[in-house]
């Protein structure tokens, strides 16, 4: 009979040997046959984690429910959005996006807030991977964003981030003018957010197909219902270091607040699309509440601290591809088409293995018990979830016999639904992968086979071909920017942005750069262009956008 158990390996079995005492011989050498010594230098030599994310690194969690009030049926078939009452739990990752893992909360800095969450639902995992703007930097795909992101992050020449060198920063987005919408917004007051007052925006348009073949085109806003909350304006939560904010939401939660928000849908019929003043496709632009009011479908709340960072936060893998479902498909902004292919290549990379979606934290309810129920009370599930990949590095389940599928008719068919003995509940399994049947007669146009089912094919095809706004940039993607800075932001929040992009831009070490940002905030108005070229001591000439465009000189040497 064991006494004390000292010490165990992931084997679970049972060692009563003192685990800080090493095994050695009769002449004080260490042996090689001590397990536990090993055990404990090779976990520690590989608890670095695993890679961190390559933008948003640092990140702090929750848990959440979803909760869906008012269906959206009729816009969508989706399973998730279909009845009223059903609640997906999730987990909320809130984070930075240009700084390290170490590196300080928004209280530090000027960032996008990321705000992703993912949802166990009995039809799948759905991912909502938003930030709290609903715009962005960038318009025209994954081929400008390692240019953006790195410009955000550190210099590559000193090592130096924008508090010391702003100047690669400033010279991005000064030579990248529709990024001015976004940067209006990062400098006012919400660019320094407190987790959890923010809220989350999908900033792309989706589409929503319902039972009709209507497209509806869609985004998806999340707002916190005590509003947002900035460390600018709220002195009553201590905002003292690096883990300020990290430290806020763990602690709020361990003592039993709850945090909710409300979820909307915008929508617009492809005719409204088309006649849209901006482009669907375009992530720089917002659509306006007053022409396409927010329309409620559901509610978050906060259920609970995070547990284990690691296991919790840190091996979340969220990917906008899990939003994609039948019921909803992308739009064709160029962002969002290039954001569903690189999630999931990043989480390979930060995994080492495509079998990351495995993992308890990532994967859908119906895998974590082969008989699909992983919760207490059970979930009932709608489907098994079948996986077609096969094999790797921690590689788990793999819910179906068989790792092919034929492009006939399968004779053998996915696993037969099984009854789980300790609830007696019955998960039925995927059939629809059955191969494609008989085609009578050759068709060559296959591609838009699926499309034409669309209802007014022609609009919808007209608004998902135009992507007009990929090059240049025109007097339209300046207006939302001036709209928010004149008409959103009173005299204080407007003398608040000036002193913040003042302090900001002055640590701009090159003379050229330091100078084009007065004039890149001239667009948006022309006092404010006027006030930040005084508070940098530079000189200031008014420049129209067009001017502006062809101003631009070379870098000098002085940097
Ligand atoms: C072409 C543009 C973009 C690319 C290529 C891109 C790529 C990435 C990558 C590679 C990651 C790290 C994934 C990981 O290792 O887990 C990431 C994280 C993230 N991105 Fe993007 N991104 C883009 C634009 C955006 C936009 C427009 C938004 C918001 C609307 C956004 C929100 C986020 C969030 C919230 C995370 C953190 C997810 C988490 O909590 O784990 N990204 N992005």
């Amino acid at each position: 009979m064991v006494e004390k158990i000292y010490s165990y390996r992931n084997s679970g079995n049972v060692f009563t040997k003192n685990p800080l005492v090493p095994e050695y011989d009769g002449e004080g050498n260490l042996l090689l046959k001590d397990i536990h010594h090993f055990d404990q230098m090779t976990a520690f030599n590989r608890s670095t984690n695993q890679a961190e994310r390559i933008v948003h690194s640092k990140g702090s969690g929750c848990f959440v429910k979803l909760k869906i009030t008012d269906p959206l049926s009729d816009i969508t078939v989706a399973k998730p959005f279909q009845n009223v009452g059903e609640e997906y739990d999730g987990i909320l990752r809130i984070s930075t996006v240009a700084g390290e893992r170490g590196s300080g909360d928004h209280s530090q800095l000027r960032d996008p807030a990321g705000t992703s969450f993912k949802f166990k639902t009995p039809y799948g995992v759905m991912d909502w991977v938003f930030n709290n703007t609903p715009i962005f930097f960038i318009r025209t795909g994954g081929i400008q964003f390692e240019h953006f992101i790195k410009s955000q992050k550190r210099s590559h020449k000193n090592w130096l981030g924008a508090d010391y060198d702003s100047t690669q920063f400033w010279d991005y987005l000064t030579l990248n003018p529709e990024s001015i919408h976004q940067v209006t917004y990062l400098f006012g007051d919400r660019g320094r957010p407190i987790y959890p007052y923010v809220n989350a925006y999908s900033g792309h348009t989706l589409k929503f197909i319902n039972d009709k073949n209507e497209v509806t085109y869609v985004q998806i806003h999340v707002i916190q219902d005590e509003g947002t909350k900035n460390f600018i304006t709220n002195d009553e939560i201590p905002m003292i270091g690096p883990d300020s904010d990290r430290a806020f939401l763990q602690q709020s939660l361990e003592d039993g607040k709850k945090f909710t928000w409300t979820c909307y849908v915008q929508t617009m019929t492809p005719q409204q699309a088309l006649e849209f003043k901006y482009n669907v496709n375009d992530l720089t632009k917002v659509w306006s509440h007053k022409d396409f009011p927010l329309r409620k479908f559901g509610t978050i709340e906060t259920t609970g601290a995070i547990t284990n960072y690691f296991e919790q936060v840190e091996q979340l893998a969220m990917s906008p591809a899990n939003l994609i479902m039948d019921g909803i498909e992308p739009s064709n902004d160029p962002v969002l088409v290039a954001r569903l292919f690189s999630y999931d290549d990043a989480h390979r990379f930060r995994f080492n293995s495509p079998n990351f979606d495995q993992l308890p934290i990532n994967r859908p309810l119906s895998t974590k018990c082969p008989y699909g129920n992983t919760t207490n009370p059970p979930v009932k599930v709608d489907h098994d979830p079948a996986n077609l990949t096969r094999d790797g590095y921690m590689g788990l389940d793999y819910t179906s016999d068989y790792s092919y599928i034929a492009s006939t008719d399968n004779s053998i068919k996915f696993a037969s639904s099984k009854t789980c003995p300790m609830t007696g509940l019955t998960v039925p399994t995927h059939s629809k992968h059955v191969g494609s049947k008989y085609r009578p007669e050759v068709n060559t146009n296959q591609q838009g086979l699926k499309k034409q089912q669309v209802k007014d094919y022609e609009t919808v095809k007209k608004v998902d071909a135009n992507l007009s706004f990929m090059e240049g940039v025109n007097e339209i993607d300046i207006e939302q920017a001036t709209a928010l800075y004149e008409k959103v932001y009173n005299d204080e929040q407007k003398e608040r942005l000036a002193q913040a992009v003042i302090g900001h831009a002055s640590t701009a070490r090159n003379s050229t750069v330091k100078k084009r940002v007065p004039q890149y905030w001239g667009l948006v108005n022309k006092e404010l262009g006027s006030k930040i070229a005084e508070g940098l001591k530079v000189e200031y000439e008014y420049l129209s956008l067009k001017d502006y465009l062809e101003s631009f000189e070379r870098l000098t040497d002085d940097d």
